[in-house]
C-alpha cells in the first residue's frame, strides 16, 4: 500500500525535518503516527498524499512509484485517499451536507443514495442539527467533523487524518475512532496522527512513531 525508502524531507535550505525514513504500510492495516509537537508528523502525512515531494529516498504509494507518476495521473490517485488535514480545505459557498456530498457525487453515486449517506454520517459525528450550515458558521470543531465526514463517505482506499480528535470533546472523539475503525474493517488502510493518549490507548494498533524526524515501529501494546 505505501512503502518509504530512506526518504528525507527539508523545507528550502533548512535542515531535514525527516531522515532515513522507511517503512511498508500492508494494505488493510491501521496505524497511530505519534511524536511530540514539531517531530514531522504532518509532514509525513504530506508526503503520503504527495501535497509534498520528498528531498531524497523513494516512495511508493497505491502501487505506483511517485518519483514517475505524472502531474496529471495526480488526482486520480488522490481519489483513493480521504485526508484530514489541520486547515480543513472545505468550499465555504457549500453546506456541511454538500461538502460531505462532493466525492459521492464526483464518483456518480445516485443522488437519493448519495444524501441518505450523508445525513446518516453526519448525525453521527453530532452535527445532524447543521446539515444546511456553510462551513464559516460552525466551529472550528464542528468543521473538523465535516471535513472527516467527508474524507471516509466513499470508503477510500487510504485514509490519513492528522489531529483529527484535537478539537472535541473525548465522547465525540471516540465516535471519530469508531468511524475510522469500521472503515479499517472494511479494509481501508488508515494513519492517524494524534497526540491523544488516551484515546488511542482503548484501540490495539501499531505506532508509527517520529523522533527528531527519524522513524520508529511500536508494536499496539508495547507504545
Ligand atoms: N511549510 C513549511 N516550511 C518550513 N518548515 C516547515 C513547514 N512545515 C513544517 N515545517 C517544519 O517542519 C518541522 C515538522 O513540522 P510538522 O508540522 O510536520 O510537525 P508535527 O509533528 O505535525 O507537529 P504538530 O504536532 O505541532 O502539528 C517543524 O520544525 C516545522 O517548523
Amino acid at each position: 500500500m505505501i512503502r518509504f525508502e530512506n526518504v528525507g524531507l527539508r523545507y528550502g535550505t533548512g535542515t531535514e525535518v525527516l531522515r532515513d525514513v522507511s517503512f511498508t504500510l500492508a494494505p488493510g492495516s491501521y496505524h497511530f503516527l505519534t511524536g511530540a509537537s514539531g517531530a514531522g508528523k504532518s509532514s509525513l502525512l504530506k508526503l503520503m498524499y504527495l501535497a509534498h515531494r520528498p528531498s531524497r529516498g523513494l516512495i511508493t504509494l497505491l502501487g505506483r512509484d511517485v518519483a514517475r507518476l505524472k502531474r496529471t495521473e495526480l488526482p486520480a490517485l488522490r481519489r483513493q485517499i480521504g485526508v484530514v488535514f489541520q486547515d480543513f480545505q472545505l468550499l465555504d459557498h457549500l453546506s456541511a451536507l454538500d461538502n460531505v456530498a462532493l466525492p459521492l457525487r464526483m464518483a456518480g453515486v445516485a443522488e437519493d443514495d448519495a444524501m441518505e449517506h450523508c445525513v446518516e454520517i453526519l448525525k453521527w459525528v453530532g452535527l445532524g442539527n447543521h446539515l444546511q450550515a456553510k462551513p464559516s458558521t460552525l466551529s472550528g470543531g464542528q468543521q473538523q467533523r465535516v471535513a472527516i465526514a467527508r474524507a471516509v463517505i466513499n470508503r477510500p482506499r487510504l485514509l490519513l487524518a492528522d489531529e483529527p480528535t484535537g478539537n472535541v470533546d473525548d465522547g465525540i472523539g471516540m465516535r471519530l475512532l469508531y468511524l475510522f475503525e469500521e472503515l479499517y474493517k472494511l479494509g481501508t488502510t488508515v494513519v492517524i496522527a494524534t497526540h491523544n493518549e488516551a484515546l488511542i490507548r482503548r484501540f490495539d494498533h501499531p505506532h508509527l512513531h517520529l523522533d527528531q524526524g527519524r522513524l520508529h515501529l511500536l508494536s499496539g501494546a508495547a507504545a
